[in-house]
């Protein structure tokens, strides 16, 4: 299938391009990138589709570092191929599938058998290796095993592994085997049976505080045991004021970490809560407006490097429990770039060129993958993106099996249109 994008406005800073070009596609890679690629000049080459991209913008497709894919153990909640199909109409065309399913991805059986399932699934998906057998901290997993069995990081999201010293043993395998390791950071002992956000809120309902605390202990340890050990250190989901501010100091300090944030952290905080929603329970907790100014902050000067989703579905059921007794975590592979475009790029506070760095070139920095760009050669992973259409977010509309969102009924601007993976056309808005 060879494809033709035509007058599309290109993206592409590894490339350092930004403007209106044409863009051929063939036997799955970028073939040329031109001006006025019309159709005769390739008459060598036949395209069987012809994009009209005008009005358009075009880039390269979105990786999230951060999904939660939930085979193997828990499929009715989400399964490859549907939060594959997700991420592809969500213009992702490459994501990270985290460790914490049933049983969790310890071992290279577990690994192998991720990467089998995925090679039906609709984009690229990359496991994340579990950093303790069964996710439990109390033994490491063979981390060379992992990687040798095709594990692109090392991860215990979900927790954090509490004992600092079987920590430090596996970032320094890390360190060594070359891949970064994926810090979620929750001082477990301090979160205890938190539900929402220390504050006003929680107050209000009745519910159980997770301090920032909680968050910047965690941030602070990981950071230190990065400089000691030469780990390459990514902080998932940071959501605190605390964090950007380590973050910033470590980066100064020439330590090697990165940062990532979610949609949801920039768009809502602990008073946007309605009452006892479910769809609003997610760990870390939304914060405080004033951390929220902080998470943009560091979006806007590029200290937090990444935006990715945490995409944690779960079942209807279990998120119309009260909070205090649903699982934590929300959905966002399908509405990540319209709140992403919405809240961050039409507002000003990022460019676009900023937010394709944060969503494509940065994620295939960290994993050190030949991602992330459309230049001529590469394999052809692209998204095509209206910047101007407005819609309603619409749950019902998702082809994730997940419905837990905090965003439905929200208006936005800007729509992913096609999602191209090694050249074919992955997903369509119709
Ligand atoms: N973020 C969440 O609220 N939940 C995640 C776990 C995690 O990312 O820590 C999940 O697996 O459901
Ligand atoms: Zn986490
Ligand atoms: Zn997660």
């Amino acid at each position: 299938m060879n494809i033709l994008i035509k007058n599309g406005y290109v993206i592409d800073p590894k490339s350092n391009l930004e403007g209106y070009y044409d863009i051929l596609i063939k036997d799955g890679m970028i073939w040329k990138v031109s001006k006025n690629l019309a159709t005769e000049n390739v008459h060598y080459i036949t395209a069987n589709r012809v994009i009209d991209a005008s009005g358009k913008y075009v880039m390269p497709g979105f990786i999230d570092l951060h999904v939660h894919l939930r085979e193997p153990g828990y499929e009715y909640k989400e399964d490859i191929l549907s939060g594959s199909r997700a991420a592809a109409a969500g213009g992702f065309t490459t994501i990270c599938a985290m460790p914490n399913t049933n049983p969790p991805m310890d071992c290279e059986e577990i690994i192998k058998a991720v990467i089998d399932k995925a090679k039906d699934a609709f984009v690229n998906v990359l496991p994340v290796g579990a950093i303790t057998l069964g996710q439990e901290g109390k033994e490491i997993s063979d981390i060379p095993a992992l990687v040798k069995a095709g594990a692109i990081a090392i991860s215990e999201d979900g927790k954090s592994v509490m004992n600092s010293d079987l920590y430090a043993v596996a970032l320094k395998q890390a360190a060594r085997l070359g891949i970064p390791v994926f810090a979620h950071c929750e001082d477990k002992a301090l979160s205890k049976d938190g539900v929402i956000n220390e504050g006003d809120k929680a107050k209000k309902l009745g519910l159980p505080g997770i301090s920032n605390s909680v968050e910047d202990i965690i941030v602070a340890r990981d950071i230190i045991l990065a400089k000691e050990t030469g780990a390459k250190l990514h902080l998932c989901h940071c959501s605190t004021e605390g964090s950007t501010y380590m973050l910033k100091i470590a980066k100064e300090l020439g330590i090697n970490v990165t940062g990532e944030t979610c949609p949801h952290y920039f768009t809502l905080s602990d008073s946007d809560i309605p009452g006892d929603d479910s769809n609003y329970k997610m760990n870390p907790p939304l914060r405080s407006r004033k951390d929220v100014e902080a998470i943009k902050n560091a979006l806007k000067n590029d200290i937090l490097d990444i935006i990715a989703t945490d995409h944690a579905p779960h079942s209807e059921e279990e998120k119309s429990r009260p909070m205090k007794n649903a699982p934590f975590g929300i959905v966002g592979l399908e509405t990540a770039f319209s709140v992403t475009w919405t809240e961050l790029v039409t507002t000003g506070i990022i460019s676009c060129r900023q937010l394709v760095e944060k969503m494509s070139v940065n994620p295939a920095k960290i994993l050190g993958i030949e991602k992330g760009c459309i230049g001529e050669g590469l394999t052809a992973d692209v998204v095509i993106v209206d910047p101007e259409t407005e819609y309603v977010i619409d749950k019902n509309k998702f082809l994730s099996k997940g419905k837990n969102t905090p965003f439905h009924g929200k208006k936005v601007k800007g729509r992913v249109l096609y999602t191209i993976v090694s050249g074919y056309i992955k997903y369509e808005l119709n």
